[in-house]
């Protein structure tokens, strides 16, 4: 699109959760995906190994390089199971990484930004830190102040574009921005589970850079005209502030 705002569907899922959709589904699921205009999908690196590049056309591969399950005595821990350079050689347009911030293990998840960040460095790639206040001394993740310390936190580690959690009421959203120096987009749908178009339209208005969604998307009935509609806030809504020039090379900008 080349406006600097970006769609991402997360896709990655599958290791946190469990299936995104059965596997009969899934060349569907991205086809709808690529087809309703998302900017970029976000998969583990065995998952990018099966998505063939001419799929993708215009949408951008982000090669997610953390795990954890729902099911581990502490589903808040994350560890490394990637490195940019496998990215690199999958065709990656960036990598993530995820940081929970509060978490019982929150030293070694910003070990590991830090230690993804400085091979980005080296491998000219792009970096997505996923940063979330979310753990046992979280009193309420939706915190403006902490959101805030969140994205800083990711700036400072070397990351080039951030997500987060949303800011409640939706408008606090602008304090989050307002303090990053890096693009920040908004990580999931409404919490109460109600209407997303919404929603995204106000994280948009708050200044955000784009949205990131996926469980709303993937177990949409329609997957593709979600994804357009997403995609036709994200590209089209007048956003309030947003300095920055978007640092992630993708097929869209
Ligand atoms: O950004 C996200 C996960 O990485 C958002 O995912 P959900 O929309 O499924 O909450
Ligand atoms: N990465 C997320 C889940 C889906 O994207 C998480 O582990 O919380």
């Amino acid at each position: 699109m080349g406006d600097g705002r970006y769609l991402f569907v997360p896709l990655d899922h599958s290791v946190s959760d469990g299936p995104v959709v059965p596997q009969a589904r899934w060349n569907g699921l991205l086809r709808a995906v690529v087809d309703g205009g998302a900017d970029a999908v976000v998969v583990h690196k065995g998952r990018a190994r099966t998505i063939a590049p001419a799929v993708l056309r215009h949408c951008a591969l982000v090669v997610h390089l953390s795990a954890g399950t729902a099911h581990a005595a502490d589903a808040d821990a994350k560890v490394l199971v990637g490195e940019v350079e496998e990215a690199v050689r999958l065709g990656a347009d960036a990598v993530s990484v995820h940081v929970n911030l509060g978490s019982d293990t929150e030293h070694r998840q910003l070990a590991d930004l830090g230690t993804v960040a400085a091979s980005c460095d080296v491998w000219n790639m792009p970096l997505l830190a996923m940063i979330y206040p979310r753990g046992p001394r979280i009193a309420d993740p939706h915190d403006p102040a902490l959101l805030a310390h969140a994205v800083n936190i990711a700036a400072d580690l070397g990351a080039d574009l951030v997500k987060t959690s949303v800011a409640l009421p939706l408008d606090r959203m602008a304090e989050v921005v307002d303090s990053s120096p890096l693009p920040v987009l908004a990580a999931g749908g409404p919490p109460d589970g109600s209407d997303l178009i919404g929603h995204g339209t106000s994280l948009m208005l708050a200044g955000c850079r784009g949205l990131a969604v996926g469980r709303r998307i993937f177990s949409s009935p329609s997957p593709g005209s979600l994804v357009a509609r997403l995609a036709a806030v994200v590209h089209a809504v007048e956003t309030g502030t947003a300095p920055h020039p978007p640092t992630i090379a993708t097929g869209a900008v």
